[in-house]
């Protein structure tokens, strides 16, 4: 059994490539980092270390991975297709916004696939709402009226992962691209079961669920909410780490006011008890302040533009929490703060202080978070950035 696997970052590596390995599957790795593919290419296995409590095998916290290649998308395209072509299995673990550049590889394999050979299982691992879904849109998209052709070439499931892989050192210890990777110890990979039709892809890490709505959801805007207001209230505060984040009372405090209230969300649209609720925050902020895990506000703070857009982690749950009378004053304080994050090797934090100088506080709001005028969200939105503005 093959598994081709586009981006061999810390998800990929750390998390679906382990797991992956794990049922049996050999894994292609294809990326367009040119030093890493050729050392993970080079390299009989890697490791993933698991540091800091809890969380399943911890008799065993280092995993050996073996049986795997990789290859450079960018350099070498027809390998990745014909990779494809003859595979059981594709992931990605690229970001939501490059998923449009893995499409047309897919598509070729697809083209490549042989008549009568069982559907290529498709799972995109983004950290986003419905992200096999927007893949299968761009191959479709992109095949046009030859889409009729391929379908039933492949099925399309969506996933909901959970692993805190914090960015890894370039270098390995003795020199030399560094493919290992140091991970928290728990995990979570939720997979739509209703594509496969009963033959289920081999993954025995992960699990099969009806609906991966409520998964995704509750993942995204608790794990991620939470991780974000960490991030940005922590780096208000002048916090590096984002267990130092949590260690700082006032920064707990407003990560703790953010979740209460899309726990009050998740609760009230999905039924989810307040006391499962209260037990998943207790958990999920026990694996911020993991003190073993080198994660930076830098790195979940990245992207702020996609994480202030319309359907992700802050404005997603305070749009829906306002639209239903519901408190969203913590999470605002977190979209005051994001407003804040300033880092220079990141494009987006970039565009966004420029758009905060160049755009009216209204204009911003529109164009930055897709609310409209008449939403209960624009308003106490508008009146964020212009602060920010002075
Ligand atoms: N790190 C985590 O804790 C974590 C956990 C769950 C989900 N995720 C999600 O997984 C995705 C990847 O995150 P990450 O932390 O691994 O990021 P990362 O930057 O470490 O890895 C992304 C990889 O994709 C590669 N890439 C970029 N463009 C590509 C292309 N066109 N084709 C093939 N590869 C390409 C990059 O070179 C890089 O190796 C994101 O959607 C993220 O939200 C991350
Ligand atoms: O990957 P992002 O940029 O969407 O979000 C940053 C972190 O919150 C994220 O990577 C978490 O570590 C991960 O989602 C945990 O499962």
């Amino acid at each position: 059994m093959k598994a081709v696997h586009f981006g061999a970052g810390n998800i990929g590596r750390g998390f679906v490539g382990m797991l992956l390995h794990q049922g049996g599957y050999e894994v292609v790795f294809s990326d367009v980092a040119a030093a890493l593919v050729d050392a993970l290419d080079a390299a009989e296995s890697y490791t993933v270390h698991e540091v800091g409590d809890g969380g399943p095998g911890r008799e065993n916290r280092d995993k050996v991975i073996t049986d795997f290649r990789a290859l450079n998308s960018a350099e070498d395209p027809e390998a990745v297709a014909s990779e494809v072509a003859s595979a059981e299995v594709v992931t990605t673990a690229v970001g939501p916004t490059i998923l449009k550049f893995i499409a047309p590889h897919i598509l070729a394999g697809l083209r490549g696939r042989a008549d009568g050979a069982s559907p290529l299982q498709v799972m995109a691992c983004e950290n986003a709402i419905g992200a096999t879904e927007t893949l299968r849109e761009h191959i479709v998209e992109l095949a046009g009226e030859e889409w009729a052709s391929l379908e039933a070439k492949a099925v399309f499931a969506n996933t909901a992962v959970d692993r805190i892989v914090p960015g890894q050192p370039a270098e390995a210890p003795g020199g030399g691209v560094a493919i290992d990777v140091t991970v928290e110890p728990f995990y979570e990979w939720a997979i739509e079961r209703g594509a496969f039709g009963g033959n289920l892809p081999n993954i025995p890490g992960a699990h099969f669920v009806d609906e991966l709505g409520p998964y995704i959801e509750r993942k995204l805007f608790t794990v991620n909410t939470g991780h974000a207001a960490a991030a940005y209230l922590g780096t208000r505060a002048g916090r590096e780490k984002i267990a130092d984040a949590l260690a700082d009372e006032q920064v707990a405090a407003g990560v703790a006011a953010a979740l209460e209230e899309t726990s009050a969300l998740l609760s009230a649209k999905h039924g989810f008890t307040s006391e499962d609720m209260e037990a998943y925050r207790i958990t999920i902020l026990g694996r911020f302040r993991n003190p073993a895990l080198p994660d930076t506000a830098d790195r979940v703070g990245r992207q702020p533009l996609r994480k202030l857009s319309r359907k992700e982690r802050l404005i997603g749950p305070a749009a829906e929490a306002a639209e239903r009378g519901l408190s969203a004053e913590g999470l605002l304080t977190v979209i005051g703060a994001a407003l804040e994050f300033s880092l220079p090797e990141d494009e987006q934090a970039v565009e966004l202080q420029e758009l905060l100088g160049e755009l009216s506080a209204e204009a911003f709001t529109e164009q930055v978070t897709g609310l409209s005028a008449e939403h209960p969200l624009f308003a106490p939105v508008v009146d964020l950035v212009q602060t920010r503005q002075g």
